[in-house]
Order: C-alpha cells, then structure tokens, then sequence
C-alpha cells in the first residue's frame, strides 16, 4: 500500500482530535490523573474515521504477520477493520481469559507458533501491551509490533522496547498538539 501523504495525516490528526480530546481531570490505566483523554470510541463508532485510521494502520503492519491482535476492548473494532481491510485474520485478546466456555484469552484459536500484530488504540506507558504480549508469548505465539492509532506516552514512560517490542502510531501526542494549534490560527 501507498504511504500515507503529509496532507492526507495532517488531515486525519485535525479530525482525530477534534472528535475525540476531552478536557477534565481523568484517571487512566496505569493509575495517574491526567487532564486531558482521547476517547477512542468517538472515532470508533465513527465508521468513516474508523476506517481511515484503519487503512492508516494497516500501512504500519509487517508482511510476515499471520494475526491482528486487537486488544480488549478499544483495538477489537481497530483490528476488526484491518482485517477487512487485509484479509489477515484478527484476534481478539481479552484482558483476562474468559471464566467459562473455551476459557480463552485469545479468542479465535491456538495462537502458537504464530506472529501477531498487536492492535492497540492508545498507547499511554504501554501497560495493556505489555500484559498482552507476556500472556501471548507464554502461549508461544511471537509478538514484536505493536500498532497503535494514538501514541501520547510521555518520553522515558513507554518501556515496551525492553520487551523487545516495537511501537508504531499512526499519530502522536505531537501531532495532535500540532493540529489543535493550527485549527485555532
Ligand atoms: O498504555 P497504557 O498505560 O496501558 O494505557 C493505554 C491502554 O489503556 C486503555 O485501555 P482501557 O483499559 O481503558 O480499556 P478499554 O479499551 O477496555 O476501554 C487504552 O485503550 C489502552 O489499551
Ligand atoms: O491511558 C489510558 O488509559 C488512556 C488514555 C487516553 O487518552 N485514552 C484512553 O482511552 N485511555
């Protein structure tokens, strides 16, 4: 697939942030309070922006992966579309194996010996994608990327890497700041 142009990613940033930058005091996942939160399912439920961060994504996927691992529950409609997209098979990676019935963590099947793309929506420290790619390597699947739509980690807070893991965002926290600033000049 053909890069991304800087028009079409610049455009795509103005429209992430628009839809989903809320102002507040919130708790994330690893815990801190932040000011500010990037709702992920205003632009997931969004078909048309869903899509155009899928295709954004899919050009951030290795050749050699064999399953699109979406992370419950923001990177499951994110994997979902690349999949179409692809034609690759996704897999939806829970944050705790199911109770009951197949007792799965990784609903599709067997994941050994397979290479997964994880498929997160934001990255803030990394924690969810670092839980997952433990519990996926422990069931001997290979886990080296993860992509992600919206990178906001601040520097030194994303230790994915000692993992042997690799981040690629379609946007930054930069980026977003960017096009904030030049929608309101
Ligand atoms: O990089 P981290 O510090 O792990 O933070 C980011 C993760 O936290 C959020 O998920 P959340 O647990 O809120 O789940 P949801 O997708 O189920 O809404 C977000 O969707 C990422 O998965
Ligand atoms: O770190 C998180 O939990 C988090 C941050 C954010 O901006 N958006 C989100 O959905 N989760």
């Amino acid at each position: 697939m053909d890069e991304q142009t800087p028009d079409a990613r610049d455009e795509l940033a103005a429209d992430i942030d628009r839809v989903c930058r809320l102002e507040g005091e919130f708790v994330v996942r690893s815990g801190a309070v932040v000011p500010e939160y990037f709702d992920k399912y205003l632009f997931e439920s969004d078909p048309v922006l869903l899509r155009r961060v899928a295709e954004a994504m899919v050009r951030l996927v290795h050749a050699d992966t064999d399953l699109l691992g979406g992370l419950e529950l923001g990177g499951v409609p994110i994997a979902t579309m690349m999949s179409s997209l692809t034609g690759l098979p996704a897999l939806f990676v829970r944050k705790a194996p199911k109770a009951y019935g197949t007792r799965r963590l990784a609903e599709r099947a067997d994941v050994a010996g397979r290479r997964i793309t994880l498929v997160e929506d934001i990255v803030t420290t990394g924690g969810a994608a670092r839980d997952a790619t433990v519990a996926l390597r422990e069931q001997s699947a290979t886990v080296e990327v993860v992509v992600c739509t919206i990178d906001r980690s601040e520097p030194g807070a994303n230790r994915l890497h000692e993992l042997g893991l690799e981040t690629r965002s379609v946007l930054t926290r930069a980026d977003l700041d960017r096009a904030r600033e030049a929608a309101r000049s």
